[in-house]
């Protein structure tokens, strides 16, 4: 029969009647129903077979009626697999029996002799928890391992000078507490792996780690995307929706990019930290928000609050702990150990025979002044490994890298304008290590716009 339920049933009960007439009915409505008379067997079953659901009879020895064998089957069975699903058969049935059995783990009870009707409809449900109880083991499961694996990602944190000490001391300093946390840095200095580094420290590790990129929310959709919506909300929002403060919820909310915010879209931040509540557009109803918070920017963040652009209130919200990341011209006797790294990562992924670094190389790498960071460095590498047709990275194989000039370009007479912007969108591309959002936002056009003229000049 097609339509039987996709569960596996082990009936353990001394009465051979019970055992047969129990196997001839729910063999009709289930894939697999396995009799066991003897209930020294349970382990040898549980461990040898998979089952969804257990039925087990409560007295065995003759003339027992006090269940007393039936309680110790239980907990056997749930040592062996706690999240056993235990359907107790009694004959006798009053409701102290039935509270107790449920308080120690059994899902459901029925009385012998059973009605046909009323066993399915138990069994059913009970097939059914165990389903959805594996669905959610799963998934969690699922979640630790892509945590695990995003963690693995951004476990390396290379770099032994002074200045990434104090970084590595303070992350363990405040990691393990819920304190805000406001990283400060250049593009490309880490500060997303030290927010990943901050929570991999704390006890919401096996929670959501959940960046959001300010930079690259807008005005319109802000929030709804972090305090989610209703259906219907508004035009587009055709269904309902958790935003990234609710995703967060029990583990840490990265929120990059926080100088970007506008003053509007900042006080609307600043209203949900302060009461620790969100309402999803649409609703009236708030919801407690637990999460730790931990906000990163590359903008002067005291400048702009002197200025008027960034609120000071929110700046102390944010800012119980701060913590620097250096550029990594401030410390350069860092580059040979993190040029290493990346040339054994791309060595590895690009199937490089162990491609090495001249001496000249590194030197060059070191006198850099490396504006992009470690996300400069990082790129540099990979190109020049999957460039590479030598035993070894040489200088030139970086001779993109040109140091930007000091001195204002002495403005030829011919300069015409199109050589003045391919110089610009050069030095701002070069500046932001490639990164198209960042070069794009500062030269003030769209990243269409940008790649349009990175074609027309062949950059
Ligand atoms: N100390 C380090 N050791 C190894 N890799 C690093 C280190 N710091 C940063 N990286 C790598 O450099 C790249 C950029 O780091 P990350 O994204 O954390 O920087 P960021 O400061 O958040 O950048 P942005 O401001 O542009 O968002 C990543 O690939 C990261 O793995």
């Amino acid at each position: 029969m097609s339509n039987k339920i996709d569960c596996r049933i082990l009936i353990v009960d001394d009465e051979e009647d019970i055992l047969t007439a129990g196997r001839i009915f729910l063999k009709q409505h289930f894939t697999f129903v396995r009799t066991e008379p003897n209930p020294n067997k349970i382990p040898y079953h549980l461990q040898n077979d998979s089952y969804d659901v257990i039925m087990l009879d409560m007295n065995y020895t003759a003339g027992a009626t006090n269940s007393k064998e039936g309680f110790a089957w239980l907990s056997r069975i749930l040592e062996i697999d706690p999240a056993a699903i235990v359907i107790l058969i009694t004959a006798y049935g009053d409701v102290e029996l039935a509270v107790r059995a449920l308080k120690e783990g059994a899902t459901d009870f029925v009385l012998k002799p059973w009605q046909n009707e009323k066993l399915l409809a138990t069994l059913t449900a009970a097939c059914r928890l165990r389903k959805s109880t594996q669905e959610v083991k799963n998934l969690v499961d699922r979640q630790r391992g892509l945590n695990q694996a995003m963690n693995a990602h951004y476990s390396d944190f290379i770099g032994t000078s002074a200045p990434m000490q104090k970084v590595y001391q303070t992350i363990e300093k405040v990691g393990a507490t819920d304190a805000n946390v406001l990283i400060l840095g250049e593009n490309g200095t880490g500060k997303e792996l030290a927010a990943r580094a901050l929570h991999r420290k704390s006890r919401r590790v096996d929670e959501a780690f959940v960046s959001v990129d300010l930079g690259a929310v807008s005005e319109t959709l802000f929030e709804s995307e972090l305090f989610g919506h209703a259906k219907g909300a508004f035009t587009d929002a055709k269904d309902d929706r958790a935003g990234r403060f609710e995703v967060a919820s029990g583990g840490t909310l990265f929120l990059d990019e926080i100088g970007n915010l506008s003053l509007a879209l900042q006080s609307k931040l600043l209203t949900a930290l302060q009461s620790r509540q969100i309402t999803r557009l649409g609703t009236n109803k708030p919801k407690n928000i637990d999460i730790r918070l931990v906000c990163a920017t590359n903008m002067p963040l005291y400048e702009m609050v002197s200025q008027g652009r960034f609120r000071q209130d929110l700046l102390y919200r944010i800012n119980t702990v701060e913590l620097h990341l250096p550029p990594l011209r401030e410390r350069k006797e860092d580059i040979p150990l993190l040029a290493e790294h990346f040339l054994n990562l791309y060595n590895r992924k690009y199937q490089k025979s162990n491609l090495g670094l001249e001496k000249a190389t590194l030197k060059k790498l070191t006198e850099y002044h490396w504006p992009g960071n470690i996300r400069e460095l990082d790129h540099a590498i990979e190109r020049a490994v999957i460039l590479s047709d030598q035993a070894t990275l040489r200088p030139t194989d970086f001779d993109f890298m040109q140091p930007t000039p000091a001195a204002p370009i002495a403005l030829a007479e011919d300069l015409t304008l199109e050589t003045l912007e391919r110089m610009m969108v050069q030095k701002m591309l070069s500046k932001h290590a490639g990164n198209i959002t960042h070069a794009a936002r500062e030269l003030g056009i769209t990243r269409t716009a940008l790649y349009r003229r990175i074609e027309k000049y062949g950059l």
